[in-house]
């Protein structure tokens, strides 16, 4: 056929023509009409260039793909349809790599076996896009493991900034209130046995990732009291950087530094063994106490693992720190007024928690539970906690301070807190701690041995050397002492209630401030 040189017109559409269209048609250099449509033709569409004088053409309905060459396309979308072709006419825009082949835009090397380059590109070409995909892959791959990679070194930097011994002056300078805190600011940076326990700040990020995992449901939160603006969350908690502040009765304290400078102290329970509903009922009584010798509850965290209460942070510790803590040479002497004013504000703040009924009581009155504002108020803080931490421990330091009555330490009354308070009021006056004191190991049993000094009548033995130096109040500081005798008897009945007591430092702290006066007129 592919010698019938003179033939114009070809139409062998509608049969059963299977196979690659033959590049022979090349041979037929006068055809004018070429009819193909129909059949079962194959592969791509060869080149016809040689077929100049073709007016019509038609391979629609084969079995053809590929690209429609360019010298074809005036043929109209018609002559190609019913077939996997793309490109113009169709509109259909063919993959990147088949509408790009270079066998598709060029002459072939040998016209009469056109399409046989062709075919090498198409090969090439699927190769190339396996290659391509391949790339794709392992480029996709590497960059994943690169970008887990600078995550993990990331994360890594920031756990260990957390774990990190925090440098002290530098929190120090940053310290902050707590927006609505009646907590003083700033830090006068009073050195009160602070030690940077790194060990333990890791327990403490240990810890939170604990109670993360246990708000990862969302479902436990930092519950904030009263009318608290929630500036903070636990996430920012955990982030915090944290500073041991001590180890006490309920659990471990943490200074903690959250992001914008602002600190605040967390207690980490132990031995809470009561039920949620029970912890939350009774930790909202304690929530709900407000007073401005109070240190202010803020919030608390409840779950099965981690219980945490948050608190304003004191800047300037408590009062056993400021009393023992720093006997060396840069030592703020303690003066009367200073002393004085502890007492009465530490008495206002526990006769507050008497007045909420007869049945509320501190439970664990001790000098490290009064904590100081820079300008030295005293604030109670870890009231409420007696009935809700299990009695497991109690520190030989609390005993000092414990009534003789008081046999289970849950069972606390006001009276136990008034001699409580009596043995703090001597620690104040007489600058000595009570027995077993961990700050001072030289403590004593201070009632036993003011009654003992005070029998012999070497009353002003008793004292703290500081305190000798303000000889003109000498007469109130008897009447101090007296007063904490008075609360420290073995019998609960003969003590005072804290009400008294109040009035009576008020009293003397009044008296004291006139002779102040008398001495030092205006
Ligand atoms: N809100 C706070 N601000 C500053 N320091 C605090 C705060 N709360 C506690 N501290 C300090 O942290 C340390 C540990 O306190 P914590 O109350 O856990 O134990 P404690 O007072 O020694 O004993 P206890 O648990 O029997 O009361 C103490 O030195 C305390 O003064």
């Amino acid at each position: 056929m592919f010698g019938l040189h003179a033939l114009v017109r070809l139409n062998i559409g509608g049969n059963n023509f299977s196979g690659e269209i033959p590049v022979g048609f090349n041979n037929l250099t006068r055809l004018r009409t070429l009819l193909l449509d129909g059949n079962s033709f194959s592969g791509s569409i060869p080149d016809l260039s040689s077929l100049k004088n073709l007016d019509q053409f038609n391979v629609s309905n084969n079995l053809l793909n590929g690209s429609i060459r360019k010298g074809l396309q005036k043929y109209g979308s018609i002559a190609f349809l019913g077939n996997l072709l793309c490109g113009q006419p169709l509109g259909k825009p063919c993959p990147a790599t088949a509408t790009s082949a270079p066998g598709y835009a060029s002459e072939p090397a040998n016209p009469m076996n056109g399409n046989e380059p062709e075919k090498k590109e198409e090969e090439k070409k699927s190769k190339l896009s396996g290659g391509a995909i391949a790339g794709i892959v392992i480029g996709s791959v590497l960059g994943f493991l690169l970008i887990v990679m600078i995550l993990m070194i990331l994360c890594r930097n920031k756990s260990s900034k957390k774990t990190m011994s925090v440098d002290i002056s530098s929190i120090k300078n940053q310290e902050m209130e707590i927006p609505g805190s009646k907590s003083e600011t700033k830090n006068g940076g009073y050195g009160n046995g602070f030690s940077v326990a790194a060990a333990a700040a890791t327990a403490m990020a240990g810890g939170g990732a604990k109670a993360a995992e246990n708000s990862g449901s969302g479902a436990k939160k930092l519950v904030f009291f009263r009318n608290a603006t929630r500036v903070f969350d636990l996430e920012d908690l955990l982030r915090a950087s944290a500073e041991v502040l001590g180890k006490g009765t309920f659990g471990t304290a943490y200074k903690a530094v959250l992001e914008g400078g602002n600190a605040v102290a967390v207690k980490r329970l132990k031995d809470v063994t009561i039920s949620e509903r029970e912890f939350k009922e009774k930790i909202e009584g304690v929530g709900a106490m407000d007073h401005q010798h109070l240190v202010p509850l803020r919030a608390y965290y409840f779950s099965r693992d981690e219980k945490l209460l948050v608190y304003d942070y004191m800047p300037m510790g408590s009062l056993s720190a400021l009393l023992h803590g720093n006997k060396g040479a840069g030592r703020t002497p303690l003066n009367w007024d200073i002393r004085s004013g502890i007492a009465l504000g530490a008495a206002c703040g526990i006769e507050y928690l008497h007045s909420q009924g007869p049945n509320v009581s501190h439970g664990n009155i001790k000098s490290s539970n009064i904590l100081l504002t820079k300008a030295y108020e005293a604030r109670v803080s870890d009231f409420g906690l007696a009935n809700i931490v299990g009695p497991s421990s109690s520190p030989n330091r609390v005993l000092g301070y414990r009534a003789p009555e008081v046999t289970d330490a849950r069972k606390v009354s006001q009276k136990a807190d008034v001699y409580s308070f009596g043995v703090l009021l001597l620690e104040l006056l007489t600058g000595k701690a009570p027995t077993n004191s961990i700050l001072n190991e030289e403590g004593i049993d201070l009632p036993r041995w003011v009654q003992s000094v005070v029998r012999e009548e070497w009353t002003s033995e008793v004292f703290d050397l500081e305190l000798l130096r303000y000889q003109n109040v000498e007469e109130e500081m008897v009447q101090l002492l007296q007063l904490a005798v008075d609360c420290a008897v073995q019998y609960p009945d003969k003590r005072p209630t804290m009400s008294q007591v109040r009035n009576r430092i008020k009293e003397l702290c009044s008296s004291s401030l006139r002779e102040d006066l008398n001495a030092h007129p205006a």
